[in-house]
């Protein structure tokens, strides 16, 4: 099993800093071990109220969004907590939609609520104690367009560097008839 160092990205809106803060404090032995980015703001105060050593980008609405997703992109992020305000509006609606997008796409673990931010960690926490191994499967199934056409998307693992492939395994989580 490869229990290399999760990196996960920490990214909340104004109205729900408090509670990122409040959950990683809850968190922070496993949060700890793991290498955090975070966007500017967000990750300001992640540091100064936690303690947490964190990587800050950008601010969301000067960018952080999108080095994000860029990263991403790069399977350098393994895992996305992003606490999003569905009440409220963001300048940068365009590039929280392009991370959320991003992220969906290549399968990586996205928690945008603290629920599913418990989930995210518990698994992490099962993976640790190796009694339930988890394996984030980077392959992104292959989706389909609401007229139900299967839209071809390449092998997308095979353009990654090897020390980015050699992380996952390439079982697919979700069987697909390209027939
Ligand atoms: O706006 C954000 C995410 O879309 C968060 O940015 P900050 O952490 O800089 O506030």
């Amino acid at each position: 099993m490869n229990m290399h160092k999760r990196k996960i990205a920490l990214v909340a809106h104004d109205n729900l800093k408090q509670a990122l803060i409040h959950w990683s404090k809850a968190n922070y032995p496993i949060l700890a071990e793991c290498d955090l980015f975070a966007t500017g703001t967000t990750g300001r105060l992640l540091a100064e109220q936690t303690g947490l050593e964190i990587t800050c980008l950008l601010s969301g609405p000067l960018g952080g969004d999108q080095q994000i997703g860029a990263r991403i992109s790069e399977g350098l992020i393994d895992i996305l907590i992003f606490f999003w305000d569905p009440m409220a509006q963001v300048p940068h609606d365009a590039d929280v939609k392009a991370l959320l997008r991003i992220a969906t796409l290549l399968n990586i673990p996205v928690a945008n609520n603290q629920s599913t931010a418990d989930c995210v960690l518990a698994m992490l926490r099962l993976s640790k104690a190796e009694t339930q191994p988890w394996v984030v499967n980077f392959k992104a199934p292959q989706p389909f367009n609401y007229s139900g056409t299967l839209k071809q998307l390449p092998n997308r693992g095979n353009q990654l560097p090897l020390t980015t492939r050699m992380k996952y395994r390439y079982t697919p989580t979700m069987p697909v008839n390209l027939a």
